[in-house]
């Protein structure tokens, strides 16, 4: 077939990866400086309602960490394995975040940490924020922490806590908390949704460090809010009816003149709406382009990541557990019929 020159819309890259990796559920993507996928899989645990009690207490310690590499590195081409780490490590995989010197940014909602890991990866993290397995919500706990961000220019992060905390928080490189922001949701809100700055599940975290914002996937609002990262005043929101009432995760890539790829979930109540990929532009949050695997859209898809300079696009799923890659029509490999 010609190449569609004008089509620039995202497929899905058939046969991507070429081998089968034998992921477990698959709930955080990163594409590292040097382009290689990164995924952070749980391996043979699975979040299922006997995870926690109800304190937000992981229920199955006593299985002992995770003991197959939860942290996998696919190069980008051909999705082969590039090399792996995470043995023994982590109990519930969550969050993963790359910044610009290769370094890993992991949570794990069982122990409610957050970590820093060398991009050599390692068995000692260089950072752990929160005590193990100890849910709460002051300065030094977390609650089944979601994800990280990382301000390249500055080394500070941010923190999306999290399922059972309803706040982002602001780190300096070395750990200090800097500034925290965010509130549950209220219950009953009108058309326009709840107020800006409440969450419902502060899910996934996207710096769009050119903008000197970050945006927040919030999950069960079905929307993304965006703050400034210095005082973590609110500056925009994207709420499309496309999107369902949930998204999941959330991506800013500088190109195109500065775009958020975002992923949905599976409507929870009311008319079904196709569970897929979307690109919208940051200026004015107008949907440019839908993407999605198969006819039938994702299943359970839990994490997007992209890179600058990069056209591709990659989701993780939960269920089946899936890695996916996505190019834009005209730069698919050659098709010879
Ligand atoms: O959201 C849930 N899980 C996913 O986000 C995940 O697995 O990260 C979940 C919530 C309640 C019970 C069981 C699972």
């Amino acid at each position: 077939a010609e190449r569609g020159m004008e089509d620039s819309s995202l497929q899905v890259v058939e046969d991507w990866p070429a081998q089968n990796l034998g992921l477990g559920q698959v709930s955080g993507v990163a594409v590292c400086p040097a382009g290689h996928v990164h995924v952070f899989h749980r391996g043979d645990r699975v979040w299922d309602d006997s995870s926690f009690d109800d304190e937000n207490v992981y229920q199955q310690q006593d299985l002992g960490p995770i003991q197959t590499d939860t942290v996998v590195e696919l190069d980008p081409s051909t999705g082969d394995l590039v090399r792996s780490w995470g043995k023994g490590i982590f109990f519930l995989p969550h969050g993963l975040a790359m910044d610009g010197d290769g370094n890993y940014w992991l949570t794990d909602t069982a122990m409610h940490q957050v970590f820093k890991f060398p991009a050599s990866g390692d068995s000692v993290p260089l950072l752990a924020l929160g005590e193990a397995f100890q849910p709460g919500s002051d300065d030094k706990h977390f609650c089944k922490p979601a994800d990280v961000a990382v301000d390249d220019s500055t080394g500070d992060f941010f923190v999306a806590d999290g399922y059972c905390n309803s706040r982002i928080m602001k780190f300096s490189k070395d750990g200090s908390l800097l500034l925290q922001w965010g509130h549950p949701s209220p219950q009953g809100h009108g058309l326009s949704g709840p107020p800006p700055g409440t969450f419902s599940v502060p899910h996934s975290l996207a710096m769009a460090r050119d903008r000197g914002e970050v945006c927040v996937a919030d999950r069960e609002n079905g929307r993304v809010q965006c703050f400034d990262i210095k005082e973590g005043k609110f500056t925009r929101l994207f709420r499309e009816r496309e999107f369902g009432g949930r998204v999941f995760a959330v991506d800013y890539n500088p190109d195109q003149g500065g775009v958020l790829h975002l992923v949905n979930g599976p409507t929870l109540v009311g008319a079904a709406m196709p569970v897929e990929g979307f690109t919208v532009r940051f200026n004015d949050g107008e949907i440019l382009d839908t993407f999605r695997p198969t006819a039938r859209g994702f299943s359970q898809p839990h994490d997007v990541a992209s890179a600058p300079d990069d056209s591709a696009v990659y989701v993780v799923e939960i269920g089946p557990n899936k890695v996916w890659k996505f190019v834009p029509a005209n730069e698919q490999p050659n098709v010879i019929l």
